[in-house]
């Protein structure tokens, strides 16, 4: 699928942007400052109702404006196009798709998927399991219709056995969730690690084109592994109520990703982590082809950064063999080598105003 209009108001320092950008690759250049990153930021509120950069939207927000907005178009397999629009101030948040108000952001991310790589990709690998659980369910949200409610249950049994911990509840008030938890634990497990086994041929092949070689991969659920979720609990229950909170668990759960038995972040260079988390999300996105027969949009915020010239040309051919539309950032053009991919839309930017080059 493809972005084929984009409006942008009060985004930043992008107080009123238009652009129709190409289905396949859109380089977005000009000066530290200038908004690239905030156009990008845009199409990911697009898509996920937040941004990829600070969490209190007022930040995202133009200074002095109580709200922004983003529409776009997006056209879908066989040529069918939705319209996405969303409204974001402090206390607001407006959804619509093709005309009607809908309440659940989720229903954004379903028409208009979108994955990024940017300059903080290495806290995917460096930061805690939470960065890496965010990667994981983002794909089997994608591939999985089962994955929304499932997981949705898993934490509202999970919110209420915290809470029931917290006030010290008797013990059959706790045990009460404890069915819930478990039931839906494993299933939310089970289709995170069907999920992981189907990723990770995809992995493999990479991060062998990226790296020259792949690390293993392993789904850490969230508890021991010599035994079951339920017994986990059952063994931390004393722990649990001491603590007032559930220490076993989906939520706990981890994506270990092993090179010469050491976990990867403890020795790879900051320019090798960004070619395994590229790696990541390119083997999500075609994993999800496989799967939907569609291509998510694929954002590069400075794709130049940490990499040097030969890794950057091995990134830029995997990012455009993968079908993705992109949209590409940098400084400058001359870093980014797009001879042979038609088609390519050039765009700069300058004090937030967004020309295509023609
Ligand atoms: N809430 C805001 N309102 C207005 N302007 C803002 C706001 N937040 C940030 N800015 C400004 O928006 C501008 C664009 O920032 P952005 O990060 O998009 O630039 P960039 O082109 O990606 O730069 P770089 O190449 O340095 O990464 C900056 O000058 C920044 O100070």
């Amino acid at each position: 699928m493809s972005l084929v209009h984009l409006e942008i108001a009060r985004v930043r320092n992008l107080s009123s942007v238009r652009i129709v950008p190409c289905d396949r690759i859109n380089l977005i250049h000009g000066q530290n400052a200038s908004g690239k990153t905030s156009l990008l930021e845009a199409i990911h509120l697009l898509s996920l109702a937040r941004s990829f950069r600070t969490h209190p939207i007022q930040h995202v927000i133009q200074r002095d404006h109580a709200s922004l907005t983003v529409f776009g178009r997006i056209q879908g397999r066989g040529g069918q196009t939705t319209a996405v629009g969303i409204e974001k101030g402090r206390d607001l948040t407006r959804i619509r798709i093709n005309g009607q108000t809908v309440q659940k952001s989720s229903a954004l991310a379903a028409v208009l998927p979108v994955q990024i790589i940017n300059p903080d990709i290495h806290r995917i690998l460096e930061q805690g399991p939470r960065y890496r659980r965010q990667f994981l369910d983002w794909g089997v949200f994608h591939v999985e219709h089962t994955f929304l409610p499932v997981w949705q249950a898993y934490h509202k049994a999970l919110r209420q056995r915290n809470a029931a911990l917290r006030a010290q509840s008797p013990p059959a008030e706790i045990r009460y969730w404890d069915t819930q938890l478990i039931e839906h634990g494993q299933q939310l497990t089970a289709l995170r690690q069907n999920y992981v086994a189907a990723l990770t041929p995809w992995l493999t092949r990479y991060c062998q084109a990226l790296l020259g070689s792949a690390p293993e991969v392993h789904y850490q659920p969230g508890w021991a592994q010599d035994r079951d979720f339920q017994a986990a609990l059952e063994k931390g229950f004393e722990r649990d109520r001491q603590q007032g909170f559930t220490h076993s668990g989906p939520h706990r759960a981890d994506l270990v990703l092993r090179q010469e038995k050491m976990p990867v972040q403890n020795h790879f260079s900051r320019g090798q982590q960004k070619l395994l988390a590229s790696a990541m999300r390119l083997a999500q996105i075609a994993q999800f082809r496989d799967v939907r027969d569609q291509i998510p949009v694929l954002l590069v915020d400075d794709l130049p950064a940490e990499l040097d010239p030969d890794r950057r040309a091995r990134l830029l051919s995997l990012l455009v063999e993968s079908g993705a539309q992109l949209f590409i950032t940098a400084t400058e053009t001359g870093l980014i080598d797009t001879t042979g991919c038609e088609p390519v839309k050039v765009f700069h930017v300058e004090h937030g105003a967004v020309q295509e080059v023609v």
